[in-house]
């Protein structure tokens, strides 16, 4: 069921529209179809008011055009006998307008926001597993792609545009499912592709740096990641109150529900409603064993997932589950059925030839925590291979050169989405953070840096291939490249894919 009358779905902004009827919502050009009413408003690379001929030209049923003079907000005109009406600050407004198009369907769901710089995917995936190993089907958008447990359809972004928000809120309700869980970035709450969403719970994870490209300091990412809890009536809110940000958040949020996260400072519980606090974490080979109090009683959860912060992620999706009314003895004892996230510290081996990890860590933290987690779980021989994106934040690069070198025994510096930057270029931005360089070799080419690590290493090594974890493809210039770190670690392991 659709809003699909013009004068009704505008009247809360427009009155005195005359009464057209419409398709679809439709923010792109090239995606147009008769009878559609397209809405025009300026972006970072172009601006959609320059396609209004060929919205005209496609016969729609009408054009919303953002303008920036408050004036003549809500006046119109017709141009080929089509309607174009003025909307004042309509990009800030289009997740309102979706979410009465498709008549609030975020209303009668319950929705899981989560943001923080690293650990959105890992938390969102670990809910939509969890729920599923327990019988339930959740449905997830973010990073890996939106839809539900191991059927997702890949997207551009992390949290995608505000009117396929809502469409796939409508869709997930007209399949009977209740949860939804969505990874909520910096870039989707500055640039409102959430505001009518009506979270029921937010989780946070952490923040570091990251993004600075996009937000120009850590102060105002900081904001930005705020913007969730502060602007959004979240019911429930579950932080990781051993981050410094979660912590002082905590205290701002003192009267909100809250849950506190902590698996170092069990202090922060005082600030909270409600708290879990891992009192006892011990890591064997292939397994971690988390001893836990909280507000719902005490146990242990066992499970595969390698790093301490993936006891952080665990139990973030922990408390989530239990404020979403899970049973705690049936969390307890079907957490350890729960495999590592597609890309995120998944392991790869065969007898006798040293150990793969694969990871998503592109961030200075991600970097510094997993490789100390490796170091810590498998006290041997470490190689680490990474890059830095091009045309994202530049400041992260000598830091993560800097990190690597510390840590690992062996590093390769190599290729990760260079975009339309010199490849030569990000590599000594890394290289910057680098002090001997002893330790450090440039192979640009990241199959041929896997490969040369594969084949110089002894078979009690771990190599460790970090930043693009799941991803497909690699984007030289502006090419995009069939690329997968998986698939070039199960060939040389000589595993079938
Ligand atoms: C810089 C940025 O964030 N851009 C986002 C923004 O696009 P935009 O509005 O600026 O798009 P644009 O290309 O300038 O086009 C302007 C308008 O013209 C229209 N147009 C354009 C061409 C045409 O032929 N016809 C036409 O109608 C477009 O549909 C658009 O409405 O809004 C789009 C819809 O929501 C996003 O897809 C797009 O993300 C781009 C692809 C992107 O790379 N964003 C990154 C920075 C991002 O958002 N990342 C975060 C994850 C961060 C993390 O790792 O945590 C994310 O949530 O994905
Ligand atoms: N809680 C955490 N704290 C710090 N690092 C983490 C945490 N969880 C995951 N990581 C690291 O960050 C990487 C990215 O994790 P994940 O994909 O879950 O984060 P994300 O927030 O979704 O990232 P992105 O927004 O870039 O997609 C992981 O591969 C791991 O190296």
């Amino acid at each position: 069921m659709n809003n699909n009358c013009l004068k009704f779905l505008l009247l809360p902004w427009i009155k005195n529209l005359p009464s057209k009827k419409f398709l679809n919502l439709t923010i792109d050009s090239r995606t147009l179809t008769e009878g559609d009413v397209f809405i025009a408003i300026p972006g970072k690379k172009q601006d959609g008011r320059h396609f209004i001929s060929e919205a005209i030209n496609k016969k729609v049923a009408a054009i919303l055009y953002e303008t920036d003079e408050i004036e003549i907000h809500g006046t119109f005109k017709y141009i080929n006998n089509i309607l174009l009406i003025y909307f004042f600050q309509l990009s800030n407004n289009l997740s309102i307008l979706a979410s009465r198009f498709y008549q609030e369907p975020g209303k009668k769901l319950k929705i899981v926001g989560i943001t923080g710089t690293n650990g959105k995917t890992t938390v969102t995936q670990l809910i939509n597993q969890w729920t599923k190993i327990l019988g339930d089907n959740t449905a997830t958008m973010g990073t890996l792609g939106n839809g539900f447990y191991n059927s997702l359809c890949k997207t551009q972004n992390t949290t995608s545009g505000p009117i396929f928000i809502q469409s796939f809120l409508n869709e997930v309700l007209e399949k009977q499912i209740q949860v939804v869980t969505m990874e909520v970035s910096s870039h989707g709450l500055i640039q409102n592709r959430v505001k009518a969403v009506p979270f029921y719970i937010g989780i946070f994870t952490n923040l570091t740096q990251d993004h600075l490209d996009y937000h120009g300091n850590m102060r105002k990412y900081e904001e930005a990641k705020w913007l969730l809890f502060s602007t959004h009536k979240v019911k429930k809110i579950i932080l990781n109150a051993d981050d410094e940000y979660g912590k002082k958040w905590l205290k701002k949020l003192f009267n909100c529900y809250t849950i506190a996260i902590t698996i170092q400072d069990s202090t922060q519980k005082q600030y909270s409603t409600k708290w879990i606090n891992a009192t006892d974490i011990k890591f064997y080979n292939n397994y971690i064993h988390i001893k836990f109090e909280s507000s719902w009683g005490k146990g242990t959860l066992l499970s595969c997932l390698i790093g301490r912060f993936n006891v952080i992620n665990l139990l973030l999706s922990f408390a989530c589950l239990l404020e979403l009314n899970y049973n705690l003895s049936d969390l307890i004892g079907t957490s350890s059925h729960i495999i590592p996230i597609d890309g995120r510290m998944q392991i790869f081996t065969t007898p006798n030839k040293p150990i793969f990890i694969i990871d998503y860590a592109h961030t200075p933290d991600a970097l510094n925590q997993t490789l100390k987690e490796i170091k810590l779980h498998y006290q041997k021989y470490i190689w680490c291979i990474f890059g830095c994106g091009g045309e994202r934040d530049r400041r992260k690069r000598s830091m993560m050169g800097s990190i690597a070198e510390k840590i690992a025994d062996k590093v390769i510096i190599t290729n990760d989405n260079p975009r339309n930057e010199k490849e030569i270029n990000i590599i000594n931005d890394i290289l910057k953070g680098c002090k001997k360089k002893k330790k450090i070799l440039i192979i640009k080419n990241r199959k041929d840096a896997i490969s040369y690590a594969f084949f110089q290493s002894k078979y009690d090594h771990i190599i460790f291939i970090a930043g693009k974890g799941h991803e497909e493809q690699q984007i030289i210039g502006n090419k995009i490249i069939k690329f997968s770190d998986k698939k070039i670690v199960l060939h040389l392991l000589e595993k079938k894919i």
